[in-house]
């Protein structure tokens, strides 16, 4: 199957020719762990979010761009006094530099792929706070990350921003996913703690290594947000932006937390 048809849930379940666990793979990442996963460990924290494939479709809707529900890069600042004005729920992306928030943010929007995100190789690529609109239903916002520029970038942008967005109302934050928890990482992780908003860990690059080297890091992440956090929500997103995987699911999540769609069913796992 053409990587390019797999980014909508339609042509990705009309492609017969891919096994369903493969679908299921895509749909839920979680999933293609579970076999390698001890029997005392609990899967439940794995799928408190485990919509079904019709509520991802329902989401999938308003990532695609019409006259009536544009996409659209809106603008950038440096500071927050630059920072617009917006009334609709908004998220941001945030985490050290080249860990992969700009793909990540690509692989959303790749049904509209119009809207240009920026991603590179060298690490300290985005200098700014970039929004994005997604028609009048929410902003998702691209931050520099840190660690290149750090502690500048964080102090002057991304710190005050999390402490006066007021209609923010879920920061990703993002981690590694093939070299596990980094001291950058904590640090981040402290400070979401000390702002006390509400935050989600999205784990990237989760094609980069073999399934044993990323499960001995998502249980060590699993141990850390059990016991030394209260703001982060218990399931952490996998995601490969490269391949796709964890895509739909983040794309409905971010539909759910900005309340614009109403899931018809939470509880099934
Ligand atoms: N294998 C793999 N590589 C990825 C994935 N996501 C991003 N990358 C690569 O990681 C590098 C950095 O990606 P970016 O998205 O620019 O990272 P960023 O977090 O926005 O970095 P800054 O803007 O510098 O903070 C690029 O070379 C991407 O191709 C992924 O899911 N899998
Ligand atoms: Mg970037």
């Amino acid at each position: 199957v053409a990587r390019q048809s797999v980014h909508k849930l339609a042509s990705l379940q009309k492609a017969t020719t891919l096994p369903p666990k493969k679908v299921q793979s895509l749909l839920y990442p979680f999933s293609m762990l579970e076999d390698y996963l001890d029997r005392s460990v609990d899967r439940m924290q794995f799928q408190l979010f485990h919509p079904s494939v019709e509520d991802m479709a329902k989401a999938e809707k308003l990532y695609c761009s019409s006259q009536s529900h544009k996409i659209d890069y809106y603008t950038s600042a440096e500071r927050m006094d630059h920072v617009p004005t917006l009334k609709q729920p908004e998220v941001c992306f945030i985490g050290r530099s080249n860990v992969g928030k700009s793909s990540l943010i690509k692989a959303l929007f790749s049904l509209t792929p119009e809207v240009e995100v920026r991603v590179s190789k060298t690490p300290g690529h985005t200098k700014k706070m970039n929004f994005f609109r997604v028609g009048k239903a929410f902003t998702i916002v691209d931050m520099p990350g840190y660690g290149h520029r750090a502690p500048k970038d964080f102090v002057d942008m991304v710190e005050p921003y999390l402490y006066t967005r007021k209609n923010l109302v879920r920061t990703f934050l993002l981690v590694d996913g093939s070299v596990g928890l980094q001291k950058a990482d904590l640090i981040a992780l402290e400070m979401c703690e000390e702002i006390r908003c509400p935050y989600v860990i999205v784990v990237t690059k989760i094609d980069k290594c073999g399934h044993g080297a990323l499960l001995s890091n998502l249980i060590h992440l699993q141990d850390v947000v059990k016991t030394e956090t209260i703001s982060c929500f218990p399931q952490p997103f996998l995601v490969s932006s490269l391949q796709f995987w964890g895509i739909y699911l983040l794309r409905c999540f971010i539909a759910h937390v900005t309340g614009s769609i109403r899931l018809t069913n939470t509880s099934q796992s």
